[in-house]
């Protein structure tokens, strides 16, 4: 393909992110014009062995710091292996393994040369979405509600409506799907509202050597330490009002916290955790959304789910229900974003990162 031929008009992208959760690269294709979403392409996974994992998670928060070389060449290995099975691609959005994030410190920091790739997959990659927010003065994070916005436009929804992702971290996106522009005052409001599965993950790996709950088997055999749980309720970040966003560790220890507790209680404490933040975020919404739409693996979670519908009277469904793809929601989000970075569109906004302006972060590479 010449450069530049197919970017014209509805452009054919491919996405790619690896998440907090560490358990492997998401690929997926959409086709867009950077405004709506035209139709959904094919998609792959390519998990992590056990020690790439290992490798990522050695590194994780170690930013700037020497020997990032053997954890960059884990992420350029897995993604050109898992985005070179796709034809006819005019454009990837490359995520990148988030290191460090930080917006009033550090700075936000994936690992990945999008350069480099570029120049792998023979194809403009469009990479680096979050510096220019946080340079701006915004949080960085999230950005998948620019996307979460064209899918409630692209499900026909009437009235306001929730995406909740539960990935490592979880995040929450309130869209009014009435309002045409996402950038434009009314039309979104989102925010990381807490740790996920990341602390469980870590749980079921140092107890029991497991990579996560699988079904929530453990989970649902144990009890909530309610004083536990209170007590992780009063940290300050809570009470934030959004927008807001959180690296996987910034809650500390939380393992320590359950220390005390056997296993299943453990893991139906730190499940529980999770979903009080998460209603703790839905209480920060603008209005009661109609229906939480969640994505991410905490759909799959059976015992997180059970404790979301018990305490919401909205129906909280998987967003499968509404024929989008659980798995791929992020994935699909950075194929959209490189989209708009194409165009120069906005990729964020105040309501969804804090930023003053709307702001198109993304560095544009062609090989
Ligand atoms: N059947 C299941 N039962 C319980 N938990 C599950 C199940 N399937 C997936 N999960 C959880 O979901 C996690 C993966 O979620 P996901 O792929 O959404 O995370 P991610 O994309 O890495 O995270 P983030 O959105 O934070 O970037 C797994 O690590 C696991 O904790
Ligand atoms: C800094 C970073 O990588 N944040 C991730 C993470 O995983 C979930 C949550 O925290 C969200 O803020 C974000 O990812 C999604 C894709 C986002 O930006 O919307």
């Amino acid at each position: 393909m010449m450069d530049g031929e197919g970017l014209a008009g509805v452009v054919r992208a491919l996405g790619a992110m690896s998440g907090t959760s560490l358990d492997g690269v998401d690929a997926a294709v959409i086709e867009t014009d950077g405004a709506a979403i035209h139709a959904f392409g094919p998609s792959a996974y390519r998990s992590y062995s056990e020690a790439e994992r290992a490798v990522l998670t050695g590194v994780l928060g170690r930013w700037p710091g020497p020997g990032l070389e053997a954890a960059q060449e884990v992420v350029m290995q897995s993604h050109a292996e898992v985005l070179s099975g796709f034809e006819d691609i005019a454009l990837v959005g490359f995520h990148g393994q988030t290191l460090a994030h930080e917006p009033a410190g550090r700075g936000t920091h994936q690992l990945g040369d999008g350069a480099a790739l570029a120049g792998r997959l023979g194809r403009p990659v469009v990479w680096d979405f979050r510096t220019a927010d946080v340079a701006a003065g915004g949080e960085g994070a999230p950005l998948a509600p620019f996307f979460h916005h064209a899918c409630a436009r692209w499900m026909g929804a009437g009235a306001p409506l929730a995406f909740l992702n539960l990935g490592g971290v979880g995040n929450l996106t309130w869209v009014d799907p009435s309002v045409a522009a996402p950038e434009a005052p009314g039309a979104l409001l989102s925010f990381d509202t807490g740790p996920a599965n990341a602390p469980i993950n870590d749980l079921m790996q140092a107890r029991r050597g497991l990579a996560y709950d699988e079904d929530a088997g453990l989970a649902a055999q144990g009890r909530i330490d309610q004083a536990v749980l209170n007590a992780f309720m009063t940290e300050a970040y809570f009470a934030r009002l959004p927008p807001k966003s959180l690296d996987r560790n910034d809650f500390g220890d939380l393992l320590g916290r359950v220390a005390h507790l056997e296993d299943a209680d453990a893991a139906a404490t730190l499940t529980a955790m999770a979903v009080q933040s998460v209603l703790q975020g839905i209480a920060q919404l603008p209005t009661p959304p109609e229906r939480l739409l969640v994505t991410g693996g905490g759909r799959r979670n059976p015992v997180m789910m059970a404790m979301l519908r018990a305490a919401l009277s909205c129906p909280v469904e998987p967003v499968e229900a509404h024929g989008l793809d659980g798995d791929m929601l992020e994935a699909q989000a950075f194929a959209y974003l490189a989209v708009r970075v194409l165009r120069g569109l906005p990729t964020s906004c105040a309501t969804t990162t804090g930023v003053g302006q709307p702001t198109c972060g993304g560095v544009i590479s062609h090989p």
